[in-house]
Formats: structure tokens, sequence, C-alpha cells
């Protein structure tokens, strides 16, 4: 048999560095963040510096090659200049045989001129790393489906693609061969949660099994999450459990379009009459603008989470407690009013968890990241949201999308607008990261513009109204 040749594997990467006082290392860190910072799973970007103790290395993405930091941007690179003293470094890292891991899982992509040695490089990457990895996997193909999940064959190890990974202090559970995972996006899933504020609501429409929506529902948001992958949705509902966050996420198993438009059906209008004539309108405010359920009923804010994680849709639910209590509406405003005085004494509205929200009435913040095809759904937003209904600030849309070297960032903007049929206005686009020669992840941040909103015509008016 050939000797195993361990180098073959290696990855030798040629970095710079910045030594920086120890104190300024958060500081600079979050000053680089945005595509300066070195971005791999399970290496940190700030080390100790071997030559002093005072100092602390900061290592940066393999894209800044300069030692003039030249390919910093300019705004950036002054901002660092002022903060503190910094040397520019070289920095050697070399990525082990056994880097490629999620859990106990090692995912390899092993070359076609070392297949034929597949097996043996298999072994020896478990028997090195066993017992932390106990399942050594190699990824067959290109990914061509719709859930986005790579097809592996198992070269050593148990037969078990059921994992546990760790990112920004959340659990995630999944099976690596049934839902799509990328370690390499955790700095983009805490970057786009950090954008959002504690009670805001989000829709994440292609959710995965959940690294937008557990860390937006651990700020305290209320996250509507929905994925087409059904295997997706189970680790999504597992994860909400698992961080304790399941009150928060209302969990979907639809097409990303149809989630959309389910969220913005407004409540039977009927039944809504009936609730302000049995009600004063100061009253109906109370409900309508805090604390109502999408039936108005206030009793069911833990059940209809629940019901929620358990695959139900919320127009669903809506529409079945609609029809079953056209009073419920008058009895929740009357509890609410007690509520407001702290006299009310109802276990399940006393019970923690977010209040609950109405979804065609406000929503803070879209996540798209099916960056493929992301693009193409965008047209889902016109007309999508009725101005009779809505309040406050329309939602931020980030769309994710790749943009290959031939492509310009107006190209990009030219599609979602057309998508849209709208312009946008103060488009963002942050690179996420490379993911080929030639290709690049982005994500484009924009506010819905508001030729997307349904206009109010006599005719949609009479026809919600049934
Ligand atoms: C690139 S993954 C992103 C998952 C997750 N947001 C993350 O960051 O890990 C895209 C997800 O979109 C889901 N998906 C694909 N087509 C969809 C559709 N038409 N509607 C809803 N979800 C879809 C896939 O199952 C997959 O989980």
């Amino acid at each position: 048999m050939e000797k195993l040749d361990e180098s073959k594997f290696e990855q030798r990467l040629q970095l710079l560095a910045l030594r920086i006082p120890r104190a300024f290392a958060s500081a600079v860190t979050r000053l680089l963040r945005s595509g300066c910072l070195l971005d791999m799973p399970r290496v940190k970007p700030v080390v100790e510096d071997p030559e002093s103790d005072k100092n602390r290395l900061v290592v940066l993405s393999e894209k800044i090659q300069n030692p003039d930091l030249s390919d910093i941007p300019e705004q950036v690179h002054n901002s660092l200049k002022q903060l503190c003293s910094v040397d520019v470094v070289p920095y050697s890292l070399t990525l082990g045989y056994s880097y490629w891991s999620a859990g106990h899982v090692a995912h390899l992509n092993i070359p076609d001129d070392l297949l034929a040695y597949r097996d043996v490089i298999a072994k020896v990457i478990y028997d090195k790393n066993s017992p932390r990895i106990q399942t050594v996997v190699n990824k067959v193909g290109a990914i061509s489906n719709e859930f986005r999940v790579p097809k592996f064959e198992i070269l050593a190890g148990k037969n078990d693609m059921v994992t546990e990974v760790k990112q920004y202090g959340a659990t995630f559970k999944l099976d690596y061969g049934l839902v799509y995972w990328n370690s390499r996006l955790e700095h983009e899933h805490i970057r786009l949660v950090s954008l959002f504020k504690k009670g805001d609501v989000i829709c994440d429409m292609f959710a995965g099994i959940g690294p937008f929506s557990i860390p937006a529902g651990q700020k305290g948001c209320i996250v509507y999450a929905n994925d087409l992958n059904p295997d997706s949705v189970h680790y999504l509902k597992t994860n909400a459990k698992i961080n304790k966050v399941e009150d928060y996420i209302f969990a979907h198993n639809m097409d990303a379009r149809v989630f959309m438009q389910n969220l913005m059906i407004a409540p039977d209008p009927e039944a809504k009459s009936q609730f302000a004539t049995a009600n004063s309108s100061s009253e109906e405010t109370v409900c309508a603008n805090e604390h109502s359920m999408p039936n108005g009923n206030h009793d069911d804010v833990q059940e209809n989470c629940q019901e929620s994680l358990d695959g139900s849709s919320v127009v669903n639910t809506t529409a079945k407690r609609r029809q079953e209590t056209s009073s419920e509406g008058d009895v929740a405003c009357q509890e609410e009013d007690a509520n407001q005085t702290k006299k009310r004494n109802n276990k399940k509205v006393k019970s923690s968890g977010p209040l609950p929200v109405k979804p065609w009435e406000h929503i803070d913040h879209v996540v798209m990241n099916l960056p493929a095809s992301a693009l193409q759904f965008l047209d889902c937003f016109s007309g999508l949201i009725q101005k009779r209904y809505w309040k406050g600030s329309l939602p931020r849309i980030h769309c994710y999308c790749f943009i290959r070297s031939s492509e310009s960032e107006e190209f990009i903007l030219c599609e979602a607008q057309n998508k849209l049929n709208a312009k946008i206005a103060e488009p963002v686009f942050h690179r996420v990261r490379d993911v080929a020669p030639n290709k690049a992840m982005y994500c484009l941040s924009f506010r819905l513009p508001i030729e997307c909103l349904k206009e109010e015509t006599e005719d949609n008016i009479q026809s919600a109204d049934g």
C-alpha cells in the first residue's frame, strides 16, 4: 500500500496579522469584522503574540495581502490608525487534514487525484481524532438539489450524520446528510442578527435549521421562520427547544412565496367588525397595537406559539379560531384592560414569553438566505403588504446573492428592482465571503420601496371585506 502523505491534506495559508496593544483587541476586531478579519470556522482571528504578552495578533482575511493595508477600505484603515499603534506582520496558518468537521463529523473534499486513497485517509483521520470525530465523510459531486444539501459517502466510523455544533453560544442539532449547514457563515449570522433589536419582528424565508432565527429569538425578536425542507424545519423546531426560544419562533414548512403571502393575510374583517362593535374604539386600539394574536385572542399566547412550532400556519390558526369564537376579541380586550391595571388572573397569559404580533401590520426585517436564487423571490413583495393594515416603517430586506467578477453591484441592483417593480433607495451591499476565485456571496440590504405596497382600490377593499 502507498504511504499516506499527510501534507497533501494540509493547507498552508500565508496571511497578514496586525500586532496591536492587547487592550485594543476587541475594538480592532469590531472595526475589521465586515470583511477584513480572518473568517474560518474554529479558527480564532485574535491570537497571542509569541513575542510579547502586552500585544495580540489580529489575523486578517486571506483577501488582504498588501502589507501597506491598501486593500483595506480607506475609512477602516484611517479609523484603525487613529485607534492604536499597528504593526503588520506575516502570519502562517496551517490547516491540518482533520480541520473540516461539524460536531463529530469530519467532512472532506478529497481531490480527484487522491480519491484512490480515500479509505486509508479516512481511517487515519478517524483513528487520530476519535472519539471527537466519530464519522468521516467525503462530499460527492456538486450541490444541485433545491434544499442545498450536499451528497456524502461515509468513509469511516459510524453511519450517523446527526450531530451538534455550537455557534455564538447557541447549540444547533442537525443531520448533516439531510439539511443545509455551513459553518463558514457564522460571522454573517452574527452580523445580521446584530442589526435586529429586541422585540423586532423577523421573517426568515429560507431559515434552514435556524442560524439566523435562533439567535434572533435569543435576542427577544419574534421570528416567523420558514423552510421548504421538512427536515430543516424539524431541526429548526428542535433547536428552538434546545435553545429555549420556542416561544419566539413560529416555524413553517412551505415555499417561501406562499409563506410570505400567508403571513400577510389579515384576519376575517367580518369578525373584526363584530370585534369593533362589541368594544369601544379605544379598547380595540389597545388590542390591535399591542398584544393581539392574529385572532385577537390573548389567552392563546403560549398555545399559539406551540401550535406554530407544531407546523400549522398562523393563517390557519387565525381562520380556525375566528370561526370558532367571534366574541373572543371582546373577552380579549377586556382582559387586556385588566392586565394593564395588573388585576388579570389568567394563567396562560401570565406565563413568560413574547407578546403576540400581527405580521400583516408590521415586520421589521426579512432574511432571504438562498444566494443562488433569492433575487428571483423578490417579486413576491410587489403588492404583498396591504397599506390599510400596515403600521410603521416598511421592512428592511436582506437578500443574499452571488456576484461573479464579470458582474457588478449595479447589475444585481437592476435585477432586484426589476423583480420588485420598484426603485430601491440606498441599497447596501455587504461582501460576505468569496465562494470561488471569481464569485463572492453578498448581502443586499434595503428598505422595501413604498411602491410595493398594495394599492387601496374600492375593488380590493370590497373583496377583502367579503
Ligand atoms: C442556503 S440555505 C440557508 C439556510 C440558513 N438560512 C443558513 O444560513 O444556514 C437555503 C435554505 O433554503 C431552503 N429553500 C430552498 N428553496 C426554498 C423555497 N422555495 N422556499 C423555502 N425554502 C427554500 C433550503 O431548504 C435551505 O435550507
